[in-house]
């Protein structure tokens, strides 16, 4: 049996608002197996975020728990990297491109040369080899992205927590970083959770899809993305199965917007 990487145990999120508490998170339950790609999904403002800070332990749940490879998540845990949305807030603006890859894996006790064989092998995995004595403000929105993603690679997560990180780039420079995840998860083995509000970069991106309701938030539906390992930008998206999963997350996410707080949630 395939062990669990993640378990969320029953996370729920208030927050306080007008004197009063919104319930952003009611409660979310849901297990990723190790080595899978899970995509995360739901109606803008459903509470993404809040869930990956749980999970990251940026964030404390009013209830329930993350666990983490068996343990359960007090603070960051040991082996997760994550990447956010906003690559330019994420990478140090005075720091070269190999020096923004490198401060993480300070903390792990790495020699120099270690760390350096680490930097050049993840820049060069998302074909940035020859941009490591470069400033990120020299590279355009795309490839800054790139960079925020070796600097999570050369931490070798075994967790990757990715937060809407396409969101803020081009369609064509989206559908190649949409590859370049899909071909590091392929050789690294790692496992990934992947938030998107995008239904077809869910589907094309997911080896399942869990589609997220309105707050207050619960699992809508668990959807197993039957499309294969070996994914294409045209020959998969015109496949008529990922036709149908599209239309199947997009009516659960219609569905979710009008829904009732206590709707329960359906299973694949
Ligand atoms: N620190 C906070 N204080 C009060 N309310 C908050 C806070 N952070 C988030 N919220 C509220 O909780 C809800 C969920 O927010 P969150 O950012 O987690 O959702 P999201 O699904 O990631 O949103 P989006 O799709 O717009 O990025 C929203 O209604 C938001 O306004």
């Amino acid at each position: 049996m395939t062990a669990h990487m993640l378990r969320v145990n029953g996370i729920g999120k208030d927050y306080p608002r007008d004197g009063g508490v919104f319930t952003a998170i009611d409660e979310l339950t849901f297990a990723v197996d190790e080595g899978e790609l899970l995509c995360l999904v739901g109606p803008s403002g459903c509470g993404k975020t809040t869930l990956l800070r749980c999970v990251a332990g940026l964030l404390e749940p009013t209830r329930g728990e993350a666990v983490v490879d068996g343990k359960p998540v007090s603070g960051p845990p040991d082996g997760t990297a994550v990447v956010f949305q906003e690559y330019g807030r994420s990478l140090f603006p005075w720091m070269r491109v190999g020096a923004n890859v490198d401060l993480p894996l300070r903390r792990l006790g790495l020699s120099r040369a270690q760390r350096a064989e680490r930097v050049a092998e993840a820049l060069a995995m998302v074909d940035l080899g020859g941009f490591a004595r470069s400033y990120p403000w020299q590279l355009s929105g795309g490839m800054q992205q790139r960079v925020a993603i070796a600097r999570a690679i050369a931490y070798r997560p075994r967790l990757l927590l990715m937060d809407e990180p396409f969101a803020a780039v081009d369609a064509q420079t989206r559908a190649d970083l949409e590859d370049l995840i899909r071909d590091l998860w392929g050789k690294l083995g790692i496992t990934i959770v992947f938030i998107t509000h995008d239904i077809d970069e869910s589907v094309y991106l997911g080896q399942r899809v869990i589609v997220l309701s309105s707050p207050p938030t619960t699992t809508r539906a668990e959807i197993t993305v039957d499309l294969g390992d070996e994914r294409d930008q045209i020959a998969t998206r015109s496949d008529p199965e990922f036709v149908k999963l599209r239309a199947r997350v997009w009516g659960e996410i219609q569905a979710a917007k009008q829904a009732k707080p206590t709707d329960t949630t359906e299973k694949d």
